[in-house]
């Protein structure tokens, strides 16, 4: 054995192997540090060249090297659209307010384009020139994924929402023809079912007495998704209850939860906020499986193999297959949240604002029973309800949800209608909702409720169109017939975003909750409740009562 392992030993031992060794040592070690310094000095040439792209755009000098930290801080920034939304439903504070009125005080200082920095490699453009925005809107088409935190905590990775173009197309395009299909298919996208089943809740909240504006929205708006992404199986599912409390109670600990930088793995509250997110994948599990076997039941052969991309059921294609990459149901669970919020938000400020204006309830009742007249469906013919869908624009164009918009071009760098550029990888913001109230975009009035700024008043006999928004001229509709304005010509009509990643819901939505108040104004006036009078402070919205109408 021992002179077997002889020469092996000499050959080790020579001193011309130890040399050889020596020298493939030194080589991996210089591999090692070129590499290590090309990278390096990449980081370096990108930093610089962000530097001095940046410097051509106007913005506050930055004395430290951490940023503008008096500003507000990045995740006060990138976490606005999902704060918002948590605290439509929370009714916390509104400090992110506080931030954004900064932003357009700095606006007025350094023009319609100005840079922010949030770190050393952190920069923030943001825009309030209508056209510019529109122009940005329209190229730049991705969003950082490192603002999603809260989605991803609560739903897993989802390829909707925050994270590139690219990953969010196949899911943008599946998800828009399902709601094209909703919206040509049939007069009304929800279902008589679906408007039933609300009425029925309404009724029997009604026989406790009023009802709060806000749990009510939500419970409709709950509603309405449900049945649009899983079919009328949805109304049957006994769980259904339990899952629109349980995204409830996911939206209310979402933000907080994501405002560690570090995931707090030691904190006993966020393992037990985490089985609140299981829960609620094991039931959207239960739902697509349960919306699936319906489909199948009734439209495909289970074994056979025709029934391919079209014929599946919607909510497993998003669920399934294009999510591959992802968590299962992310993107349900995305959907459900985003749409859920969105719009019990949007259903709550067209509540507020019949209540406060009974004299357009008035007419859009009339308008109702009018178009209802010459309609023997049992339908709601809503497409022709104009000052009911004006009133829902200007709802929408008053919201308070999602007021800042955020984008981003990740590889190429932006170069917008004024010639400015912009770094790729900026955080590009758009303060949306502060947009939505400037006079120098919506007149005199902006702050205040007015759908007749959606419509145009067609004079009989002529062909002529002309602006209604002054609200006395509008109040004659036996001199005229009103022609109903596309709300997107205007620029600064944002709630539902625009340009590439634009809010895929906007047409499905606004037929949907038309579809829905033309049912519940047919049959009641909504009243801000008698007790609580117009001095209501109540923490969750006012109280309402919806009186039935008699025929
Ligand atoms: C009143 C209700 C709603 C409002 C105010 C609203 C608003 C928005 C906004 C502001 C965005 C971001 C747009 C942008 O960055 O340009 C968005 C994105 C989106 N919305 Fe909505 N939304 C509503 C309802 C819905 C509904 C009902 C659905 C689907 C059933 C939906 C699906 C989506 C999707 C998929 C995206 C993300 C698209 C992407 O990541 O590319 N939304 N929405």
């Amino acid at each position: 054995m021992n002179s077997f392992l002889k020469p092996v030993n000499d050959f080790i031992s020579s001193e011309s192997t130890r040399e050889y060794a020596k020298k493939e040592f030194n080589a991996i070690l210089w591999v090692a540090l070129i590499t290590i310094t090309s990278v390096l000095l990449d980081k370096v040439f990108k930093l610089f060249r962000l530097w001095s792209k940046a410097s051509k755009i106007p913005g506050p000098p930055c004395n430290s090297f951490f940023g503008h930290g008096n500003l507000g801080s990045r995740e006060n920034f990138i976490e606005f659209e999902f704060e918002k939304f948590s605290e439509v439903l929370l009714n916390q504070i509104d400090w992110s307010l506080i931030n954004l009125d900064l932003l357009w005080e700095s606006h007025d200082k350094y023009g319609s384009v100005f840079k922010l920095w949030l770190g050393p490699t952190q920069l923030l453009v943001s825009i309030k020139d209508p056209t510019l925005i529109k122009d940005m809107l329209l190229k730049a088409g991705d969003k950082l994924p490192c603002n999603g935190k809260a989605f991803r905590l609560a739903f897993g990775r989802s390829s909707l929402f925050f994270c590139s173009y690219d990953q969010a197309q196949k899911g943008r395009e599946s998800l828009a023809m399902e709601l094209d299909d909703k919206l040509l298919g049939k007069a009304n996208v929800i279902s008589r079912n679906v408007v039933n089943c609300i009425m029925e809740g309404v009724d029997a909240n009604m026989s406790i007495g009023s009802v709060d504006c806000k749990l009510i929205s939500q419970h409709m708006a709950f509603t309405i998704l449900g049945t649009s992404l899983f079919g009328d199986t949805f109304l049957a599912w006994s769980k259904a209850t339990c899952y629109e409390e349980l995204l409830m109670m996911i939206a209310k600990e979402a933000s907080f939860w994501a405002s560690y930088r570090f995931t707090p793995f030691w904190k006993w509250g966020f393992w037990r906020y985490q089985s609140l997110c299981t829960d609620l994948k094991c039931l959207t599990l239960d739902i697509v499986q349960q919306c699936g076997n319906h489909k199948l039941s009734f439209h495909m052969d289970r074994n056979s193999q025709i029934g391919t991309a079209n014929d599946k059921s919607f909510s497993q294609e998003l669920g399934g297959d294009i999510n591959a990459r992802g968590e299962p149901c992310g993107n349900i669970m995305g959907l459900m949240f985003h749409g859920c919020i969105a719009t019990t938000s949007l259903i709550g400020s067209i509540l507020e604002r019949l209540v406060a204006d009974a004299e357009i309830q008035d007419k859009i009742y009339s308008e109702i029973m009018k178009v209802k007249q010459g309609s023997v469906r049992e339908d709601q013919d809503v497409e022709e309800m104009l000052l009911l869908l004006a009133t829902i624009y200007e709802s929408a164009r008053l919201l308070p949800a999602g007021p800042l918009l955020q984008r981003c071009s990740l590889k190429d760098d932006l170069i917008l209608k004024n010639g400015m550029l912009i770094p790729a990888g900026a955080l590009v913001v758009v303060p949306a909702q502060l947009l939505q109230m400037d006079g120098s975009s919506w007149g005199g009035d902006a702050s205040k409720f007015n759908p007749y700024r959606f419509l145009s008043k067609a004079v009989k006999g002529s062909d002529s169109v002309h602006d209604t928004s002054s609200t006395e001229e509008a109040a004659d509709p036996i001199q005229c017939s009103f022609v109903l304005n596309d709300p997107n010509d205007n620029a600064a009509f944002l709630p539902f975003g625009s340009g590439m990643r634009a809010c895929v819901g906007q047409k499905f939505v606004i037929r949907g909750v038309a579809t829905l108040f033309a049912s519940l104004l047919e049959r009641y006036e909504v009243r801000l409740h008698p007790r609580l009078g117009n001095n209501s402070k109540s923490t969750t919205g006012p109280d309402i009562v919806f009186v039935r109408r008699s025929r």
